[in-house]
């Protein structure tokens, strides 16, 4: 793996195929990203133009038949993607999280919520069961489980679709994750607890400047918690910047589109 002087979390040229029936088809291409500790950039594009398998390709998490086949991931210039698997397993180690839309797949059914927590820090940091648990009961109460000390001991289907997320949320920052990528992580909450989410991972951002990438088919969510925006559509980015600067003086004609959408929606 070659070493480069840079830092944070790189992609160059990122180019996804897959395989379908006999042919092999370009999902998505020319992808180039770089995430800073401290820093959130968020993925807009309508379903299908290939958030996902961004995130998915940064995990080296692509499902069977689906293969990054052209550029680079570094993370502290840490080249990933070319490595052999291990290798890279290694290299990602705990220092990348990632957060999926639907909160009640992620979670063990049969195991206390407090315990899964305490797990990953038994496990990923190295901690002895007591200090395990302790850390996991601060680490529910970092994310506003109410009543963290009781919660602790509940099995997941016995919270709110909100509290199995920050749940989710609290075991991903167990492994001390230095960026943090998230799926449509509010997706299936309730427009209250959407808001309540989106405002703790920026608040988790700045306090332990961790890196986010955050992917949603929603501009008003992604506008939200991202300081950089990338816009995606059929496979690829067209159009790119500071938030505030995407969402002012657009370029491309799907970015306006999108941004009335929004405004309609708002009006
Ligand atoms: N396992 C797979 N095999 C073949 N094609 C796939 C596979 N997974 C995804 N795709 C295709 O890749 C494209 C991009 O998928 P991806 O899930 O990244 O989109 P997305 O932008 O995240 O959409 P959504 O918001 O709906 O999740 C889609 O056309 C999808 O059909």
């Amino acid at each position: 793996m070659s070493e480069l002087a840079e830092t944070g979390l790189t992609v160059r040229g990122l180019a996804v195929t897959a395989r379908r029936r006999r042919e092999t088809v370009t999902i998505v291409s020319d992808i180039d990203l770089t995430l800073a500790r401290g820093e959130a950039v968020g993925i807009v594009g309508e379903s299908g133009s290939g958030k996902s398998l961004i995130l998915k390709a940064i995990m080296a998490l692509l499902p069977s038949g689906v293969t990054a086949t052209a550029g680079e991931i570094r993370l502290d210039g840490t080249e990933l993607a070319h490595a052999p698997a291990r290798a890279a397993r290694a290299a990602r180690g705990h220092r990348l999280g990632l957060i999926l839309q639907d909160p009640s797949t992620a979670l063990d059914p049969l195991m206390r919520v407090g315990d899964q927590i305490a797990e990953v820090r038994r496990h990923v940091v190295g901690r002895d069961g007591a200090s395990a648990r302790a850390e996991a009961l601060e680490l529910l109460e970092q994310v506003q489980i109410p009543d963290a000390a009781g919660r602790y001991r509940a099995y997941p289907h016995e919270l709110s679709g909100g509290q199995r997320q920050r749940v989710v949320i609290a075991r991903a920052l167990a492994g001390e994750p230095e960026f943090l990528l998230c799926d449509e992580p509010t997706t299936a909450l309730d427009v209250t607890v959407q808001a309540e989410i989106l405002s703790l991972l920026d608040d988790l951002r700045t306090s332990r400047a961790m890196g986010l990438l955050f992917v949603s088919h929603d501009l008003a969510v992604v506008s939200q918690v991202s300081t950089q925006l990338l816009v995606m559509r059929h496979g690829r980015i067209v159009e790119r910047g500071a938030t505030e600067q995407v969402l002012t003086a657009p370029s491309h004609p799907y970015m306006r589109t999108l941004l009335d959408s929004v405004i309609e929606l708002t009006a």
